[in-house]
């Protein structure tokens, strides 16, 4: 793109975004950027004491998310990204560095510490490039800097403060105000980068992904620019070499560009420099196996060995400014395909052999067998399978590389198998957590569905005649709830789904005042009952088709509480029963926007003001490919498709429900609540 050759840069790479802001990920959306979301768990606890300048705490931040990421992803997630950015931004105001307000009461201290005052916003960020080499280490490179802004607020009555705080928005977000939405009213000036202020300094970043990738001004010497740190653990051909004029009291920067922008100072850092060896699959990362430099000087020492070393490799000649000629220093001309291009397209087209081995170990119960009796050998596993010991055994070890199996060679012995971890929580039947139904209806019903893709692409709807003969008028009556088999497999999987994403969902907002609620098409109870667990003065009402209610008792059990009761009934059709708070889990995604009309219109009409819908769905606005997908799979399983956040409140704003809050809850599905006005 001509726009910004620096993002084009990092097309085809893993990039990942460390972080569950959706302002981060829509910044970076839209600037182009193609990144997998992997939300950092670490927690935001450092001692703000131990820092110099408030700008260092938000760094330091930053780095610990990313690296927590970059850390996990090779044990967790079995695979090592290109680059991971992390994020962190803080306001700071009379000496207080503020972060994301804890409650009402905190966001009303932080908003009145605000009025009528200056103050600063800073956001941290950290590029961690990834380097896997042959024999399985993986180099870290760590690129930081800080950006800051200044923001002045009008005065704030005590009124205008207290509508602030209710209307929900202050909650997520650093200093307990969004400048992008209502926060907006309250700003007198903006001195600074405006994105900084919503959490990520697009214009720095992009500078900074110049210098990494087009080697700009680094000739010259700069290893502090503009607030950054590139901390190199290796020497790299596709990477800047550091000058070897660079020291550790840090030269100033070259570019006239940079020293315009905020945030000029070089900021000390204390972090570590981090490889990790990566052992096997089952590893867990453990401070041990990484070899820790502890200071500053330190990295500039190593820095500057490295260059010299890498120095000495041969690298394509550059003008005096530092600019390459004639080469792109990401695509050596004679390297031919990199290996991580590779990687990543295959990953991509074998992507459908990965999900059909876990659906066939699944299908034929091999993680509960291997539950039962752990350390079988593959033939073991065949007889009580009942399958080819051929077979079984290509079975076992493509369920052992992709994480689902763990295997131990014995001395002249086949090797036996036992489950991971994430089979033992996720894959068993009987695993609280199991997600063995949704995967059964992944094989049953999405896969021949996904196998026409192509003609549900061209034709804009949803392939069950194709894909198993039948034409539907209502896809639910004439397709999942047609035979009893079909029935039950798929209200298993919505039950599976409910249970790992329910108490995300009933705890995504203070549910306190309402007494009751309607679970609308609520199926087998599972999130009804979350939500009865959630809070302890709620009765719900899940109202489903007759079909879903007569089975419904085969998942009983669960209920041991009467404050989850079923109605039977179609909720297009039927009078709705009344509540306070109705919940749409997993259902406007089925329909397009005639029928969601008709139901919020049903809703609308059965509420008082002061009732509340709460939806949960995955919403694009991140646009992961977790959520582009879903789209697709409801495009080739449903009438419907995956929405914006912004389309749910318009829908639910055109039924005079308003003052929408929207959570992200780290789960698969996101929360959106609006109140009847
Ligand atoms: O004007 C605005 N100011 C700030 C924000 C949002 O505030 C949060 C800041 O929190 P943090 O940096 O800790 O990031 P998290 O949301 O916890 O996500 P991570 O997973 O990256 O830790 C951030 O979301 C800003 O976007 C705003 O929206 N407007």
């Amino acid at each position: 793109m001509v726009l910004n050759p620096v993002i084009s840069k990092l097309a085809g790479k893993l990039v990942v975004l460390a972080s569950a802001s959706p302002r981060r990920q829509e910044i970076l959306s839209n600037a182009g950027l193609r990144f997998e979301l992997v939300p950092s768990w670490f927690k935001e606890t450092l001692d703000k004491g131990l820092f110099k300048a408030p700008h260092e705490y938000a760094v330091e931040t930053a780095k610990q998310k990313a690296l927590e990421v970059a850390r996990r992803m090779p044990f967790k997630h079995l695979k090592t990204p290109d680059i991971v950015i992390g994020a962190d931004t803080i306001v700071t105001v009379d000496g207080m560095i503020l972060e994301k307000p804890v409650d009402k009461q905190d966001a009303y201290r932080m908003l009145s510490s605000l009025s009528g005052k200056e103050h600063s916003v800073f956001t941290g960020v950290a590029i961690i490039l990834c380097h896997e080499k042959e024999n399985d280490e993986v180099d870290y490179q760590l690129v930081h800097f800080y950006e800051e802004t200044k923001v002045k607020f009008a005065d704030l009555s005590e009124d205008m403060l207290w509508e602030y705080i209710n209307s929900g928005e202050p909650m997520d977000k650093a200093g307990g105000y969004g400048i992008q939405a209502l926060g907006g009213m309250l700003v007198e000036y903006v001195h600074g980068d405006f994105l900084n202020v919503v959490g990520f300094p697009l214009n720095h970043f992009c500078k900074q992904l110049d210098m990494i990738y087009n080697r700009l001004e680094l000739e010259s010497g700069s290893v502090h620019n503009n607030g950054t740190h590139l901390i190199l653990t290796q020497p790299s051909p596709n990477l800047p070499a550091l000058s070897k004029h660079s020291s550790s009291s840090g030269p100033r920067p070259k570019s006239p560009s940079a020293s315009q922008t905020n945030g000029t100072q070089s900021s000390p850092s204390d972090s570590p420099i981090h490889k990790v060896k990566r052992k096997d699959t089952e590893s867990e990362v453990g401070e041990s196996s990484w070899t820790l430099v502890n200071s500053l000087s330190k990295h500039t020492d190593d820095a500057e060995t490295e260059l010299r070393d890498s120095e000495n490799t041969k690298l394509p000649p550059t003008t005096s400014r530092g600019h390459m000629i004639g080469h792109n220093l990401t695509e050596p001309e004679d390297s031919g395909p990199k290996k991580e291009e590779l990687q990543r397209i295959i990953e991509l087209m074998d992507g459908f052999k990965a999900s059909k081995a876990l659906f066939t170990a699944s299908e034929m119960c091999v993680f509960d067998l291997l539950q039962s009796q752990p350390g079988l050998d593959a033939a073991q596993v065949a007889q009580e399978i009942k399958a080819s010991e051929k077979g079984t055994e290509c079975l076992l070890e493509a369920c052992v590389s992709l994480g689902l199996l763990k295997s131990k060679e014995r001395k002249y012995q086949r090797p036996v198998y036992k489950n991971t971890d994430l089979a033992k929580r996720f894959l068993r039947s009987d695993a609280p957590f199991s997600l063995h139904g949704y995967i059964q209806h992944c094989n049953n019903t999405v896969w021949p569905l996904f196998s026409h893709l192509e003609s549900a692409v061209r034709e804009g709807s949803n392939q069950h005649e194709k894909a198993f003969g039948k034409k539907s008028k209502d896809v639910f009556q004439d397709t999942f709830y047609n035979s009893q088999e079909i029935k039950l497999r798929f209200m298993n999987a919505m039950h599976s789904i409910a249970k790992v994403t329910g108490k995300a969902i009933a705890t995504a907002f203070d549910l306190s005042r309402f007494k009751t609620a309607c679970d609308l098409g609520g199926c087998t109870g599972a999130m009804a009952y979350e939500f009865t667990k959630a809070h302890p003065g709620l009765s719900v009402t899940v109202f489903d088709l007759p079909a879903v209610v007569e089975m419904s008792e085969h998942f009983h059990p669960l209920h041991t509480d009467n404050r989850v009761s079923f109605v039977a009934g179609d909720f297009f059709k039927d009078e709705l029963p009344k509540a306070d708070l109705y919940i749409l889990a997993r259902i406007l995604h089925d329909w397009p926007d005639e029928k969601v009309h008709i139901l919020l219109n049903k809703i609308a009409d059965a509420s008082t003001p002061g009732c509340a819908v709460l939806i949960a769905e995955t919403m694009l606005d991140g646009q992961t490919a977790y959520s582009t997908l879903q789209s697709l799979n409801m495009l080739a399983q449903t009438e419907g498709l995956e929405r914006t956040e912004s389309q749910y409140a318009d829908l639910l704003n055109k039924h005079g429900f308003g003052d929408t809050c929207v959570i992200h809850t780290k789960n698969f599905l996101d929360a959106v609540i609006a109140v009847k006005m």
